[in-house]
C-alpha cells in the first residue's frame, strides 16, 4: 500500500469506519448485532441473507450472475420472498459512489453483519461492479430437493460438503418468520406486530450453536423441525454426508474459520469478468484526506491523520501530532529554506465499524486546517507523532517520500458551493448542486470540468454519471491566486453528489477527486470546518532550532474562527 490510492483509502474507511462518502455510518445500523424495532428481526440476519440471495445465483460454467447487487431488482420473485429484503435495501440505497458500488455496500453488508454479532472477521475485497437490472433466476427454496440443492451450489462454486457448511454458517443467525413462511413458523400472538419469529438456534450470536444443537437432537431450526417435511431443507442438507460436516462444525474453532472462508468465497462469487481488489486490510496510520481549499477569504490545506490502537489501551494523554510541509512554489520550494510546522490538530474519534471492533481497534483522528498562500502552496508533507513518554517521535512519511500533494492547479470549495432540492412527504424530489472549484489565476485551461458522480437513490435508478464544463464566474471572488469557476449538476432523486474536477492546461491535466457534498448548504458545513479551521498565532523558531524565523504570515482569520488554535511555525532549516 502506498498512499494515495483512491480506492483502497475509500473501500478501508468504509469497511472499518462503517461511514460512506457522507460520513453517514451506515454500519451502526447494524452495530452491536441490533434488531429491528418491530418486529425484533436480526439486521445481521437480513444483510446475510440478502448477500447470500444476491451471490446464490452465480453459473460457474457461463460466469454470469453472483453478488453484483441485481437482488435490488429481484425482490418481487417467490425465491426471494422476505419483510427483511425490502428492510435491507432502504438501508444500503444511500451509500453508493463512485469507488463503493452498491453490490460492494451488500457484500459488506455481510461482513459488518457476522462482526456485529460476535463472528469471525471476514476477509474484504472490493471492486464488484453494480448490475443496472434483474439477474438470472435460481436461489434454492426450502421445498426442493437435496439434488436440485446440490446442483444449485454445484453451479455456484460449491462442493456438497462446502454447501453444508455455508447453510450452517448462514443460519447461525436469524430466524423464519410466520409472514413470509406461515407453514413454517408459527404465529406469535404474544407479538404485537403479528410476525412470529422462529430462530434458527437458541442464541442470537453468530456461534456453533446451530451445529451443536443439531448433533444434540435439541435444534428448533423450522428447516428441521418442521412437520411438513417437504419444507425440511436444512434437515436433508446438513445430514447429507451422515453428519460429518455438522459434526465437525460444532467445535467453536471450526465453526469460526470455516465460516470465514465461506462467508469469504460467498461474496467474493461473482461475474467473471469483474476482478476484485487485494483484500482491504486495516491501515493502522492511515492520511484519510488531504485538500486546498477556501473558507471564508481564506486558503486553508487541510488534511486528517488517522492513527489507531488496541481498544483495551486508553487513549493515549500525552501525544503530540506535528503536520510537516514543504512549500510547492516561492523562494522556499521543497523546503529548501524552510519546513512549515503546525500544531495542536484538533483531535476527533472516527467510528469503528464491527469489523474494526471485532479486531479490537480504536480510532484517534488528528484534523488539521492551516491557513496558507497560493504563492507557497504545498508539495509535499508528513506527520511527526510524539507520545511524550521520553521515546524519539515517529515519523510519518509514507514511507520515506513524504506524502506528495497531489495538485494544487484546481481545488474544490464546498465553502461556496450551494444545493437546491425540492423534498416532498414521500422523500426526495429532485437535487441539484451549483458546484465552485478555484483554478490557478495564472494558468490558461483549454478544458476545465466538473465528472459529477452519484450511485445512489431510491429504487435504484442508473448512476447519475456527468461531466459538465467549468465556467469561469467572475461573480464570486475567491482568495489571491485563484480565480473561480463554477458548474451545475442535477443528480434528480438521489442522495450523494460525488465531485472530482479536472483541468488541462498545455495537454496537461490535473484532477481532483472524490470531493463530497453532504456539508454543501448545511449549518454543519460551517461547525466541521470552523471547528478545525485555525488560526495562526505566530510564526517562531522552534526551540532547539537554530537559524532565522521567515516570514511566513497567513492572513489572520475572524476571531470566530478562532475555536481552535494550531500553531504555525516555521522554521529555517540547515542545508
Ligand atoms: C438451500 C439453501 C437455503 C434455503 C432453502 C434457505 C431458506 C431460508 C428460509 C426459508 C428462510 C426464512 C426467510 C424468512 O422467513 O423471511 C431463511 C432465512 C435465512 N437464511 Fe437461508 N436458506 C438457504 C441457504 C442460506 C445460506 C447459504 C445463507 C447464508 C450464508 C442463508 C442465510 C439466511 C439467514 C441469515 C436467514 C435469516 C434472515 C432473517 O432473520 O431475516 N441461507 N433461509
Amino acid at each position: 500500500y502506498e498512499w494515495p490510492s483512491p480506492q483502497y483509502d475509500a473501500l478501508e474507511t468504509f469497511l472499518y469506519e462503517g461511514r460512506d462518502l457522507a460520513t453517514s455510518d451506515i454500519s451502526s445500523i447494524v452495530g452491536n448485532c441490533k434488531l429491528r424495532s418491530s418486529p425484533d428481526s436480526m439486521v445481521a440476519a437480513e444483510w446475510l441473507r440478502f448477500a447470500y440471495h444476491d451471490a446464490a445465483t452465480h453459473n460457474i460454467t457461463d460466469g454470469t450472475g453472483g453478488l453484483d447487487g441485481s437482488i435490488f431488482f429481484e425482490l418481487d420473485r417467490a425465491e426471494n420472498a422476505g419483510a427483511g429484503m425490502r428492510d435491507t435495501v432502504r438501508d444500503f440505497e444511500v451509500s453508493a459512489d463512485k469507488y463503493i458500488s452498491r453490490a460492494d455496500i451488500v457484500a459488506l453488508g455481510a461482513v459488518w453483519g457476522v462482526a456485529a454479532c460476535a463472528g469471525p472477521p471476514v476477509p474484504f475485497r472490493g471492486g464488484r461492479r453494480a448490475a443496472l437490472g434483474p439477474g438470472p433466476l435460481g436461489v434454492p427454496e426450502p421445498n426442493q430437493d437435496l439434488a436440485t440443492h446440490t446442483e444449485k451450489f454445484r453451479l455456484q462454486g460449491f462442493s456438497p460438503s462446502e454447501m453444508i457448511a455455508l447453510v450452517a454458517c448462514g443460519h447461525t443467525i436469524g430466524s423464519v418468520r410466520s409472514s413470509d413462511f406461515p407453514n413454517l413458523a408459527p404465529r406469535n400472538n404474544s407479538d404485537s406486530s403479528g410476525i412470529g419469529l422462529s430462530f434458527f438456534d437458541s442464541t442470537r450470536n453468530y456461534d456453533s450453536a446451530i451445529a451443536t444443537e443439531y448433533i444434540g437432537g435439541t435444534t428448533k431450526n423450522p428447516l428441521i423441525t418442521t412437520s411438513d417435511l417437504t419444507f425440511a431443507s436444512d434437515l436433508r442438507i446438513f445430514s447429507s454426508d451422515g453428519n460429518a460436516t455438522m459434526n465437525r462444525l460444532q467445535s467453536a474453532a471450526e465453526f469460526a474459520q470455516t465460516c470465514s472462508a465461506m462467508i469469504a468465497k460467498m461474496i467474493n462469487t461473482v461475474p467473471s469478468d469483474v476482478t476484485l481488489t487485494d483484500e482491504i486490510v486495516l491501515l493502522p496510520v492511515k492520511v484519510a484526506s488531504a485538500y486546498i481549499t477556501v473558507v471564508k477569504d481564506r486558503l486553508i490545506f487541510s488534511t486528517f491523520l488517522r492513527l489507531s490502537h488496541a481498544d483495551d489501551v486508553p487513549d493515549p494523554t500525552n501525544r503530540t501530532v506535528n503536520l510537516l510541509w514543504c512549500d510547492k512554489r516561492g523562494e522556499n520550494k521543497d523546503c529548501s529554506g524552510k519546513i512549515n510546522v503546525a500544531t495542536n490538530p484538533v483531535v476527533g474519534t472516527p467510528p469503528t465499524s464491527p469489523l474494526a471492533k471485532a479486531k479490537k481497534t480504536k480510532f484517534l483522528g488528528y484534523d488539521f486546517a492551516v491557513p496558507i498562500l497560493a504563492n507557497q502552496s504545498v508539495s509535499k508533507f508528513w506527520f511527526e507523532v510524539n507520545e511524550g513518554n521520553g521515546s524519539a517521535p515517529i515519523v510519518h512519511d509514507n514511507g520515506g517520500d513524504g506524502y506528495i500533494f497531489p495538485q494544487d492547479e484546481v481545488i474544490y470549495v464546498p465553502w461556496l458551493s450551494t444545493r437546491a432540492f425540492k423534498a416532498d412527504g414521500a422523500g426526495l424530489v429532485s437535487n441539484g448542486f451549483t458546484i465552485v472549484a478555484g483554478i490557478r489565476s495564472e494558468l490558461k485551461p483549454t478544458k476545465a470540468m466538473l465528472h459529477a458522480y452519484d450511485g445512489t437513490g431510491r429504487d435504484q435508478p442508473p448512476p447519475y454519471n456527468a461531466t459538465i464544463d467549468l465556467v469561469s464566474n467572475s461573480s464570486i471572488a475567491l482568495v489571491d491566486g485563484y480565480s473561480a469557476y463554477s458548474a451545475i449538476a442535477n443528480n434528480g432523486a438521489r442522495f450523494l453528489l460525488n465531485v472530482d474536477l479536472e483541468v488541462v492546461v498545455d495537454g496537461i491535466s490535473y484532477k481532483f477527486d472524490y470531493g463530497q457534498t453532504t456539508f454543501i448548504d448545511k449549518s454543519q458545513q460551517l461547525d466541521k470546518f470552523l471547528s478545525t479551521v485555525t488560526s495562526t498565532t505566530a510564526t517562531s523558531p522552534i526551540p532547539g532550532t537554530t537559524g532565522k524565523s521567515s516570514s511566513f504570515s497567513p492572513r489572520l482569520p475572524s476571531p470566530v474562527g478562532a475555536i481552535f488554535i494550531v500553531l504555525v511555525t516555521v522554521i529555517s532549516v540547515l542545508c
